[in-house]
């Protein structure tokens, strides 16, 4: 008798094992067939149960197309963190005090892959930390003013009136959980939301807040997958509500955001604060390095011209402070992000 596909959802995987959830909420392990196939948590998959008699781990028959891909390359592999996810919540605490130049390339990732992202600033109770981290995202908080955004030709980047990404103040530790919680479990309900940041920032504290059961169903799966312990080496796919509308999925740490798959002639595409300048140069080819009458060089130098829509449009966010059309700190990581991309091209 003829075994029927049936689909299912990659929740995690370890090697060559993969934990596949049924359409009847299952979960169960599964291997995929053939050598090249390599699911991801997140694909949609077919998948075959074994025939009677040989045991109880299915076989992944085929990787249905996916909407999207999160991953990053360095010189050795290409490792990904999930497909199919509906946004990033890249996740940076008062303290371990954040690597810009990490969550940079992060958000470029995204950018690329076409994935939203947020930012979450957790720890608000570390009241000075805090607040230097705060100030430190202040280019990322900033809202840009609409008129200038009608003007500029590659606007349609950038939603008008809205920062260059959402941050959150949050507080996971805490009932409250943060000046913005609320408005950050606004954000997640009916989303699958890949949350990614580095060691100690409160990425579990966060998982196990939204999913009470998450160390549970961590330990059900780890045994299942006879690794015994558990280690954040692989993404896992939480559902938070018993509809399951809402995901998050929790990501191993890393110490390099490889960014060897973006091309440097389209970094800043994916730097929307520097992409939205850069229409204008004189040279079409214009790297915004070095060349003359280049329309986002100038863009880091004209504070003062736009100061007053800047910060009329800033009053919220940044508490009145002008900021310039391109943050001096964002157009130096345009520059090393330059360098090495293009070094390695
Ligand atoms: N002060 C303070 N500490 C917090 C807050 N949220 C989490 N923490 C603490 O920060 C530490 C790290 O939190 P985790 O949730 O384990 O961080 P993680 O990002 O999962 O870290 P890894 O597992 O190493 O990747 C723990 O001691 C938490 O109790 C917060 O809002 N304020
Ligand atoms: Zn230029």
């Amino acid at each position: 008798m003829a075994v029927a596909l049936q689909e299912g959802l990659v929740v995690t995987g370890h090697g060559r094992h993969y934990v596949v959830e049924t359409e009847d909420g299952q979960r169960r392990i599964c291997h995929p067939r053939g050598k090249k196939s390599q699911a991801v948590v997140g694909d949609r998959v077919h998948w075959l149960a074994p025939a009677t008699g040989q045991g109880d781990e299915g076989s992944i028959e085929a990787i249905l197309p996916r909407s999207n891909l999160f991953y990053r390359q360095d010189d050795i592999r290409t490792k990904a963190f999930a497909a199919n996810i509906d946004q990033v919540l890249v996740l940076l605490g008062a303290e371990p005090v954040f690597s810009e130049w990490q969550l940079a390339k992060a958000l470029v990732a995204a950018q690329a892959a076409g994935i939203p992202a947020l930012i979450g600033l957790n720890k608000q109770d570390l009241t000075e930390p805090f607040a230097l981290a705060w100030q430190r995202l202040a280019a990322y908080r900033q809202v840009w003013p609409t008129a200038h955004l009608e003007s500029a030709g590659s606007a349609a980047a950038l939603p008008t009136g809205r920062a260059l990404y959402p941050v959150f103040r949050v507080q996971f530790d805490a009932e409250h959980g943060g000046e913005d919680w609320p408005a950050l479990l606004h954000r997640l309900q009916g989303k699958a939301t890949l949350v990614l940041g580095p060691s100690g920032v409160g990425k579990s504290t966060l998982i196990n807040r939204l999913v009470p059961a998450a160390d549970a169903q961590t330990a059900e799966i780890s045994r299942a997958l006879n690794s015994g312990r558990h280690t954040t080496t692989t993404t896992t796919w939480y559902w938070v509500d018993r509809a399951e509308q809402t995901a998050v999925l929790d990501s191993p740490g890393f110490q390099e955001f490889g960014l060897n798959h973006i091309e440097w002639q389209q970094l800043p595409q994916w730097m929307p604060d520097i992409g939205r300048h850069a229409t204008g140069c004189k040279f079409y080819n214009c790297t915004h390095i070095h060349e003359p009458g280049c329309i986002v060089r100038d863009a880091v130098d004209r504070e003062e011209v736009e100061a007053t829509r800047v910060e009329e449009a800033n009053k919220e966010t940044a508490g009145g402070m002008a900021l310039p059309l391109i943050a001096p700190s964002r157009y130096a990581l345009y520059q090393a992000l330059f360098a090495e991309l293009r070094d390695k091209s």
